[in-house]
């Protein structure tokens, strides 16, 4: 069992009129009998370019086989989609989106006093210009969230994730902010879990093969950002090319917000908010435990227009800091379709303990939290 167990049982009421009732055909094809890959959909101009999944039809068992078929192949083919039907209801976005701005809007001072470079554990406020992603500044302002679990000792017997555990860092001029986020994460989590025992079911897998590897301390991570405006002159790297290092994100975007873009075929596909939905990717861990079945996508996020500024929250799903995730067996004709693990998109292994592939990526993206508090992990992360 994960902590997250319970899936709410409302239905969302605000899901857009247009979406079909059905998945449209191409997301729910079987697999082929030659074993090459369908072809990939034509969407029309103004279908969402992206497989569009609604997980209320996990639970019909009329639709519960198709909506895992949809699932296996959309993160085969492209490594995202939109989920409807998740249960987090409208009011609940806007609440998050309201006091996300409410953060941002804060005093810089404010921001400051919760800085991460205050937090050995990569917890708290990033000022714009404070991460990189390839080596190159990222346009955004974020609260990065974990769990709050004890301190671990450091030293040359421990393992040096150990230093991503420890508390948050909440602003006290806005006591709601923790609130929203713990409600999102906890309701992120049970839809998270859900979509996990989908994805082994697909898979040919018992419905609790990953349970272990979350065990009963999973490192979330959610991170409240904001993308302010371009500035003349400045970069459009909103945040840059990147795999997310854990298993599956749930991105929650302000409705209207574009920017984020997915790597298809070698080309950058649009990835527009689409109401009501969240837009679910796979992580390294999960393209991992397929030998590449499953593929975690790069993806990049476009600095807004100059005077207008796009919020986001996105809810990872992470194992265990000690897990080693575990490394399927696949069924033939899925493993006949497995390429293999890609290299990450900074050019380097992914990590099958969880907690050295997170760590790596984190000191990555936080030179100052680095230099801050751990100067001997600036040439790199060695895995003891
Ligand atoms: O803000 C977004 O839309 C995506 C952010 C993202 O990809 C990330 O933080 O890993
Ligand atoms: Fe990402």
């Amino acid at each position: 069992m994960t902590l997250h167990s319970v899936l709410p049982a409302a239905l969302p009421a605000h899901l857009p009129a247009h979406l079909p009732p059905h998945l449209p055909a191409h997301q729910s094809a079987a697999l082929p009998d030659d074993l090459t890959d369908p072809a990939p959909p034509h969407p029309a101009d103004d279908a969402p370019a992206l497989p569009v999944l609604d997980l209320r039809q996990a639970d019909d068992p009329e639709t519960a086989e198709s909506f895992r078929t949809a699932l296996r192949e959309a993160t085969h083919g492209h490594g995202f989609f939109y989920l409807v039907g998740h249960g987090a209801d409208a009011a609940l976005v806007d609440r998050v989106v309201a006091t996300a701005r409410a953060f941002f809007a804060l005093p810089e001072e404010a921001k400051l006093a919760i800085e991460n470079t205050r937090s050995p554990h990569f917890r708290g406020y990033t000022r714009v210009g404070g991460e990189r992603t390839q080596g190159k500044v990222d346009w955004r302002e974020q609260i990065d969230v974990g769990p709050e679990r004890p301190v671990l000792p450091s030293g040359p017997t421990q393992p040096a994730w150990g230093v991503l555990q420890g508390p948050n860092l909440w602003p006290e001029e806005l006591p709601a902010l923790r609130d929203v986020v713990d409600e999102w994460t906890t309701l992120m989590g049970a839809v998270a879990d859900r979509l996990l025992r989908e994805w082994a079911l697909s898979l040919g897998q018992a419905p609790d093969v990953f349970d272990p590897a979350f065990g009963d301390a999973p490192a979330w991570l959610t991170k409240v950002v904001r993308y302010p405006g371009r500035v003349e002159g400045g970069t459009d790297q909103g945040v840059g090319w990147h795999n997310d290092f854990g298993v599956l994100t749930l991105l929650l975007v302000e409705p209207g917000r574009r920017g984020l873009q997915v790597e298809y075929q070698g080309e950058a596909l649009d990835a527009p908010p689409l109401d009501g939905a969240l837009i679910v990717n796979i992580g390294e861990m999960l393209e991992w435990a397929t030998d590449g079945y499953l593929k975690a996508t790069r993806h990049r996020v476009l600095a807004p227009e100059p005077g207008t500024d796009r919020i986001s929250v996105p809810y990872f799903h992470n194992p265990s800091l000690d897990a080693v995730f575990p490394r399927l067996t696949l069924p033939a004709d899925l493993a006949a379709r497995a390429p293999g693990v890609a290299r990450d998109a900074d050019d380097e292994e992914i990590l099958d303990e969880y907690g050295y592939n997170a760590l790596k990526s984190r000191v990555r993206a936080h030179p100052n939290v680095v230099e801050a508090h751990h100067p001997h992990l600036a040439a790199g992360v060695v895995r003891a």
